[in-house]
């Protein structure tokens, strides 16, 4: 493990811990009406843990669930480029606890995989009206010590990891929401001087099965070809017989 000490806690971010909620999504919502700046909420355990596309997120005690929620400036496009900025964030706290930079990987759109498998998920929910972006919450969760079966997730989908069991190390959720709330700092940061370009490029560079052949799935159609890049709107650029086709939204398969 880094022998390094733990990066100091963001000034002007506040911080809720709770032991046990429904989903820290919903409860980071109920913080709206009062928010004065950004919020994390971390619980124990959730009871009704929520994963993207309906699916539930199996929540027991000992990983790490917590939610960011801020009220971002700017258009609705440039807040959902926010789940780069969580998903670069995340593979830095990873890193900074256990030193092994080789190990992790970013799927698009935004899965940590460690040796391979799903570490880590992220999902954005966000309201607003006319154009405008009232709050931004981003749901993160992380298999610190235990992972779901393969048999509880889709076949095809990459198999759920846990930290503990692919690398040895016991780390709290507190610990890693410290590791995680910095980077995510210094990575917004980031994006408010500089926009999306150096966010995408450090994304690519983190980028699993880049150059190879993929399946990306969208509602009921698929679309099979070379991950090529991804463009100015986080969308996956896919190389398909020769013609490069963007994919806003979708499931990856590899
Ligand atoms: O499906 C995914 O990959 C995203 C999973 C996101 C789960 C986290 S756990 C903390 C936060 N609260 C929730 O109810 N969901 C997110």
């Amino acid at each position: 493990m880094s022998g390094n000490a733990d990066p100091v806690w963001p000034e002007g971010v506040a911080r809720h811990a709770l032991d046990t909620v429904d989903s820290t999504n919903a409860y980071a919502l109920s913080l709206m009406p009062g928010l004065t700046g950004p919020a994390w909420v971390i619980a124990g355990e959730q009871t009704a843990g929520r994963g993207r596309r309906g699916r539930p997120w199996s929540s027991p005690r000992g990983n790490f669930y917590g939610s960011l929620v801020m009220r971002p400036e700017g258009p609705p496009e440039m807040a959902a480029l926010r789940s780069f900025i969580a998903a670069l964030a995340l593979y830095d706290a990873c890193v900074g606890l256990t030193d092994l930079p080789g190990a992790f990987a970013l799927k698009w759109p935004n899965d940590v995989l460690l040796n391979g498998g799903k570490l880590a998920g992220i999902l954005l929910e966000s309201g607003g009206a006319g154009g405008r972006v009232s709050h931004l919450i981003i749901g993160i969760g992380v298999n610190l010590i235990g992972a779901p079966p393969v048999e509880a997730v889709e076949p095809g989908a990459v198999t759920p990891v846990s930290l503990l069991a692919e690398t040895g190390l016991r780390i709290t959720p507190e610990r890693f929401l410290t590791h995680l709330a910095a980077a995510f700092a210094v990575w917004e940061a980031r994006f408010q001087a500089e926009g999306f370009a150096p966010i995408r490029a450090a994304w690519l560079d983190r980028a699993a099965r880049r150059g190879e052949r993929i399946r990306a799935r969208t509602g009921t159609a698929e679309r099979h070809g070379i991950f090529e890049t991804i463009d100015d709107s986080g969308a996956l650029v896919l190389n398909i017989d020769g013609r490069r086709e963007a994919i806003p939204a979708a499931e990856v398969f590899f």
